[in-house]
């Protein structure tokens, strides 16, 4: 059997008296994208906390490619190839488009740091322009490519969602998790976003309350209820299922 791209085994999570989750599992197999839906305090942001390492689970455990992170920073994780973009948008307001972009490449390290740019080492350089190059692929790709010297504080929400991603993917991450990305998008750039995702080939967790976006773009659908998994199956399956419809879609 392949190894998992992500495993969450038993997660629970309390908060005082609420229990944000409650014996949480399940397995995302690599290159596949799920969805997580569920009504509002179901447990889904905090279930993407604990997978990228903002907060350690009550009981259980969380496991990358097969390794056990549950006890992994979160910077370690990002750095180990695990990416997420956040309800409130987190970009740079003050850096340009490009260079919320770059900065985000800066992770990968190599090329010698701070010594080699001062004495501009060729490896540097050739690092560099590789970098150039990638940003603006991504940029492209996102449809940034005419803001790149845009400051992103003055963009409107919905481009500034789109900065984002191209800041989650520009490095080619193992595991992105996406944390209502239609969010403040109008129709085309949700369309863009669909496209984008589905392109990727990178497996993919999200967060969404758009359910036409979630059954396009999801292969498998995990749905919380009160910190409990209450269905999971492809879209076309969970959709009709009864308790979700009572529960969350209706
Ligand atoms: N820091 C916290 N302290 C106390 N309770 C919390 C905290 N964070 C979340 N909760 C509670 O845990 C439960 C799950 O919240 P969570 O934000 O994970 O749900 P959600 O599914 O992401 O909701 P939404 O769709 O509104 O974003 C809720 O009852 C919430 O009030």
């Amino acid at each position: 059997m392949s190894t998992a791209a992500l495993a969450v085994e038993g997660v629970s999570v309390a908060f005082g008296g609420v229990k944000a989750l409650s014996e949480v599992s399940f397995e995302v197999p690599a290159g596949q994208r799920w969805g997580v839906i569920g009504p509002n305090g179901a447990g889904k942001t905090t279930l993407f906390d604990v997978i990228s390492g903002l907060r350690r689970p009550t009981a259980g455990r969380v496991l990358v490619g097969g390794r056990d992170v549950t006890g992994v920073p979160a910077v370690r994780r990002a750095r180990g190839g695990l990416r997420r973009t956040f309800q409130r948008t987190q970009v740079f307001g003050r850096l340009t488009v490009r260079d919320n972009v770059l900065a985000a490449l800066e992770w990968e390290g190599g090329g010698g740091g701070l010594p080699a740019d001062l004495v501009a080492w060729p490896s540097r350089r050739r690092l560099e322009s590789r970098r150039r190059e990638r940003a603006e692929e991504v940029l492209t790709r996102c449809g940034l490519a005419d803001l790149r010297d845009s400051y992103a504080a003055s963009l409107p929400v919905g481009q500034r969602r789109l900065v984002e991603l191209a800041r989650a993917i520009v490095a080619s991450p193992s595991l992105l998790l996406l944390d209502e990305p239609t969010s403040g998008l109008d129709a085309d750039q949700t369309a863009r976003l669909g496209e984008i995702v589905r392109g990727l080939g990178t497996t993919v967790l999200l967060v969404e309350h758009d359910v036409g976006f979630v059954m396009d773009t999801c292969d498998h659908l995990v749905v919380l209820d009160l910190g409990k998994v209450i269905a999971a199956g492809p879209p076309s399956v969970v959709r009709h299922d009864p308790v979700v419809r009572a529960a969350y879609l209706g």
